[in-house]
Parts: C-alpha cells; sequence; structure tokens
C-alpha cells in the first residue's frame, strides 16, 4: 500500500474517532442524551458554562435554563444541575455523592485543607464530629463565655459605633459596619475575645481585611474551574498581589492562633477570652495524634503535636473565620436593606415593638421571637449569602429522578438561588415577606402549617446532608443578636437608590456595589421605649 494510503486511512480513522468521541457520543449514546440541554453547545463543550462562570453569571444562567427545561437539566458534557428536593438534594447531598476537587483548588489555607475542602467521606466526616459540638445550638446557647462575648460586642462596641454614625447625621455604609461586627462575632468565639478582632472599634483594620478577601474571592475562578490552565498561565490570569493578599490574611489568623495557644497554655482568665473553639480542635487532635503514638509504642509529647499540627488548626480555623465573616455579613447586608426601604418600615416597627417586649435578650429568648426570626429567615431565603453551585460527584451507577444509571465522575450541582425560588412553595417567589415564615397562629401569618413544612424541605441557605454548614447556629444566633442590638434602638432609613444592592452571580452573592458604594444607611437613635441595653 502506498504511504499516502497509510496516512490517508490514518486519517480518517483519527477523525471518525474525533466525530465519535466529540460529537456522537456526547450527543446521541452518552446516558445523559436523554436530558434536556441548558444550551445547544452544552453536550459539546463546557464553553458556555464555563465563560458564564468566569463572569460570575452562572447562578442567573441556571435558574433561567431551570424555569425553561424543568428540574434537571446538562449544563456540559459531563454536568448537570438539579433543583429539587426528591430525586435532587435529598440523594446528592446526603452521602455518597463526593465533593471533588472543585473545593480543595482553592479552598486550601497555608498548603492544607480545611474540612471544608476536604475531598473524602472519612477524614471530612473525622474532623467534622472533632467539631460539632462546639457549634450545637445547646451549647451556644449554654455558653457563659459567648453570652459575655455577645454582651461586650453589642453594648460596647456596636451601639457606641451606631452612636457615632447617627450623631455625625451622614448616611453610612452597613456593609463595612456589619462585616466588621460579624468578623469580631465569629472570631471571638473561636479564639477568644481578647486574641479575636476588634474591627467593630478599628474600622481601618476592618476595610483593610476586607480587602484583602475581595482579592482573593474575584479571581477564584481561575484556579477552580482550570486549574491546569491557570497554573500554566500564572499571573497572567492570577496577578500577584492577590497571593500577597492571601498572604496577609493568613499571617493575620496564625497570630491569633498563636495567641489562642497561649490563652490555654495560661489556663485561667476571663470566661469570655477563652478560645472555645481553638481549645476544642486543639484537644481533638492532641488525643488522634496520642492515640496513634500509644499504639506505635512511643511516648506523647503535647508540645510537639501542638507545633505538628498547626498548620492543620490554623488552616481549619481561617476557614471559619472567613466562612463566618462573609456569609452572615452578606446576609445582614441585604437584611438591613430590605428593613430600610420605605415599603418595609412597618416590619422594622413590628420587629422594634417585639424587641421590647423581650426583656433579657439572651441567646435562648431572642431566638424564639417569631418576627425576628421571619425576617432573617426571609433574607436568608431571597439573599442566601451562598446560592451558587454546591458541586458532587456522582458515584457509579447513579439515579436522579427519572434518570438511572448515570455514570461515576459527572459533576451534580443544586443552587439555593433556585430551590428558593420556586413558585409552587414559595409564592410570588421574588417579594421579600417576612409573613410568609411565620407561625400559623400568629396574627400576621400567610402560611398554613402543611406550607411551612415544605418550605422547610426546600429552604437551603446552609445545604444539607453531611457537609452542612457546620456553623449555622453559630450565625443565626450571632445575626439575631447584631439585629436585636441595631433595631432595638436605632431605626434606619435607606439613602439613595440601592443600586449598589445587586447580587453577584457566582458561588457567594454578595452584593457587587455601584461606584463604591453598596448599603448607604441613615442611622437614628430612638430617645425612649427600648433603650435597655442588652
Ligand atoms: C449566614 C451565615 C452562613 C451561611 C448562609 C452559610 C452557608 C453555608 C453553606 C451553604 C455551606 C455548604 C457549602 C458547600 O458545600 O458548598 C456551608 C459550609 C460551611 N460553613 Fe457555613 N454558612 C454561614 C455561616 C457560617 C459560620 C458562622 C461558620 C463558622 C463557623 C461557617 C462555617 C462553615 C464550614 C466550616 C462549612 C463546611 C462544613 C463541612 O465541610 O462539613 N459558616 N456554609
Amino acid at each position: 500500500m502506498p504511504l499516502l494510503s497509510i496516512a490517508l486511512l490514518a486519517l480518517i480513522s483519527l477523525s471518525a474517532l474525533v466525530i465519535y468521541k466529540y460529537l456522537i457520543h456526547p450527543l446521541f449514546l452518552s446516558p445523559l442524551a436523554r436530558i434536556r440541554s441548558a444550551h445547544w453547545s452544552a453536550p459539546l463543550s463546557r464553553l458556555w458554562i464555563l465563560n458564564a462562570r468566569r463572569q460570575e453569571l452562572e447562578t442567573f444562567a441556571i435558574h433561567a435554563a431551570h424555569s425553561r427545561l424543568g428540574p434537571i437539566i446538562r449544563i456540559a458534557p459531563n454536568e448537570l444541575s438539579v433543583n429539587n428536593v426528591d430525586g435532587g438534594i435529598r440523594t446528592i447531598y446526603s452521602g455518597g455523592y463526593e465533593k471533588g476537587t472543585w473545593y480543595s483548588n482553592v479552598f486550601c489555607n497555608y498548603g492544607v485543607s480545611p474540612m471544608f475542602a476536604m475531598s473524602k467521606h472519612g477524614e471530612h466526616s473525622k474532623r467534622k464530629r472533632m467539631l460539632s459540638n462546639v457549634y450545637a445550638k445547646s451549647t451556644l446557647q449554654g455558653s457563659k463565655g459567648l453570652d459575655a462575648i455577645t454582651e461586650t460586642l453589642i453594648n460596647d462596641r456596636l451601639i457606641p459605633r451606631l452612636r457615632e454614625l447617627g450623631a455625625s447625621g451622614e448616611p453610612s455604609e452597613f456593609y463595612f459596619l456589619l462585616s466588621a461586627i460579624v468578623t469580631d462575632f465569629v472570631s471571638s468565639y473561636i479564639f477568644g475575645l481578647s486574641q479575636g478582632s476588634n474591627f467593630t472599634q478599628d474600622p481601618g483594620m476592618g476595610k483593610k481585611f476586607f480587602w484583602d478577601y475581595k482579592a482573593r474571592q474575584r479571581f477564584q475562578f481561575w484556579p477552580q474551574d482550570l486549574p491546569s490552565f491557570t497554573r500554566w498561565m500564572g499571573k497572567w490570569v492570577v496577578p500577584e498581589w492577590v497571593g500577597a493578599a492571601n498572604g496577609d490574611i493568613e499571617a493575620w489568623v496564625m497570630g491569633m492562633c498563636e495567641g489562642a495557644e497561649e490563652a490555654v497554655r495560661r489556663a485561667e482568665g476571663e470566661e469570655r477570652d477563652w478560645p472555645t473553639v481553638y481549645a476544642q480542635l486543639r484537644s481533638a487532635l492532641v488525643k488522634e495524634d496520642s492515640a496513634q503514638a500509644e499504639s506505635e509504642g512511643k511516648d506523647v509529647d503535647v508540645a510537639e503535636i501542638v507545633r505538628k499540627r498547626k498548620l492543620d488548626t490554623a488552616s481549619e480555623l481561617l476557614d471559619h473565620t472567613l466562612a463566618g465573616f462573609d456569609t452572615s455579613s452578606i446576609t445582614l447586608t441585604f437584611l438591613a436593606w430590605e428593613l430600610s426601604k420605605p415599603a418595609h418600615i412597618p416590619w422594622q416597627e413590628r420587629l422594634r415593638s417585639e424587641l421590647a417586649e423581650c426583656h433579657s435578650k439572651d441567646a435562648k429568648e431572642l431566638d424564639a421571637l417569631p418576627i425576628l426570626h421571619a425576617i432573617l429567615m426571609e433574607t436568608l431565603r431571597l439573599h442566601a449569602a451562598i446560592p451558587g453551585n454546591q458541586p458532587r460527584i456522582t458515584p457509579p451507577n447513579a439515579t436522579l429522578g427519572p434518570y438511572t444509571n448515570l455514570p461515576a465522575n459527572i459533576r451534580v450541582q443544586s443552587q439555593a438561588w433556585s430551590l428558593h425560588r420556586e413558585p409552587t412553595v414559595f409564592p410570588d417567589p421574588a417579594s421579600w415577606d417576612p409573613s410568609r415564615w411565620l407561625p400559623p397562629t400568629h396574627s400576621l401569618a400567610t402560611s398554613s402549617e402543611a406550607q411551612q413544612r415544605e418550605m422547610q424541605r426546600w429552604f437551603w441557605a446552609f445545604g444539607s446532608g453531611g457537609r452542612m454548614c457546620v456553623g449555622s447556629n453559630l450565625a443565626m444566633l450571632d445575626m439575631k443578636a447584631i439585629i436585636a442590638g441595631i433595631w432595638g434602638r436605632f431605626r434606619t432609613e435607606g439613602v439613595g437608590e440601592g443600586k449598589g444592592m445587586r447580587h453577584n452571580g457566582g458561588y457567594v452573592a454578595e452584593p457587587v456595589g455601584w461606584e463604591g458604594e453598596w448599603c448607604l444607611l441613615r442611622v437614628e437613635e430612638l430617645s425612649s421605649g427600648n433603650a435597655e441595653e442588652q
């Protein structure tokens, strides 16, 4: 056979193979071919979804596609999005579907994975068992240390700061203020009040951290979705200053860890200065490594274990600090904005009356207030801080809704944005209406008991299953304390058109801002009534 014919034959075979692999199989033969596509190109390439992710518009693109095509859609050759509870989030997030590398590509600190980024179930659940107890509702509500932290943060930091802002007569940026107070809250519980941040009284430091964090977040797409390409392109896609900002955050958290370690060694002082989460993780890691050393017949050296585990500890607690700061500040900023709209002033007044009736304002009592709870739940629904995709990887022979025998290693994702806008569950889903969450016996309630149960099943602000938010109870507690601290004695009013309060359409939905402003509010201190300290 002449050489030319052999080459031609090879070329034809290669072309046939390429056509089969990249056209015929994904379009007609793949088990995913039965599933409706969000975009004509989705069965053939990831370009459409990657482009939406790069522009941080994915959440909206996926939502529009679900609204058109139903609860299970194909968004790339090997990627699905699912917007359903039964046959959807209940299957995907209740075990068996691992996290994959999407999280570990960016959520590693000091080069070490915290539990959030651990891809395998075994190591993740071991770490989660070490920490769940300090974040349990009963632990938090019974913690004298947290009680004292709350009192200091609200009475000595937040209220005086609001008073200053009110007295100035100028509108104030609430995104900064709320970021500062939630960071102080979460870092004080983790590391102890004296070791935690004090951004509320030092807004300059708070802003530095805020901008370092934004730098870290803005370039996440590249290493997260295109890790090999990013390694190859380096600073051409992720500028060097992002690494520097990240380094500053790591150094700051390491400083808090070192302060907490000293507090543990001193083992005395006020309850509010005890580093609850740090001490718990330290003791669990020491226990684990001591057992290992004993089983190998070696001496146990606690100081050496603490030194060896320094980065594991810091990485875990950096993640909790950032998770607590970012999500709660976004939620509270949207809440402040909603409550300050002229149409929602009646909700502000109802909240104030409810708070006036509540005397001790301890965590348990605040938790039981229906209006406060309804306002927060409605904000978490409409303005979920993590409304974007939470990807997982299918195990072999997975079943999702009517689709059986799905292959392993398919990326599947759900998003709170769409679950929370399901009109059959949340009527008039685009409107902020706390009354839907009020108990059916309340005079302003609009949902029956059965509707409330259904809303709870679809409510996904904190995720679900084994990877659900470990800090959800702390978040609810600190946000309720902050809301009570503000609207118990201050009135707020929106300034301008709120153009900055549009959601980002990525994994996290912070308000995107407009000309350097997010949520500008005017604050006024009320002279009477609810002015008791917490
Ligand atoms: C409004 C406040 C909060 C919201 C809306 C929120 C939301 C979430 C969501 C949706 C997840 C699952 C994410 C995923 O799998 O992709 C998550 C996980 C997590 N959150 Fe939160 N969170 C909040 C506050 C906090 C706080 C205060 C902490 C601090 C302790 C925290 C620590 C974590 C951690 C460590 C995980 C990973 C859990 C695991 O891997 O098992 N979060 N959060």
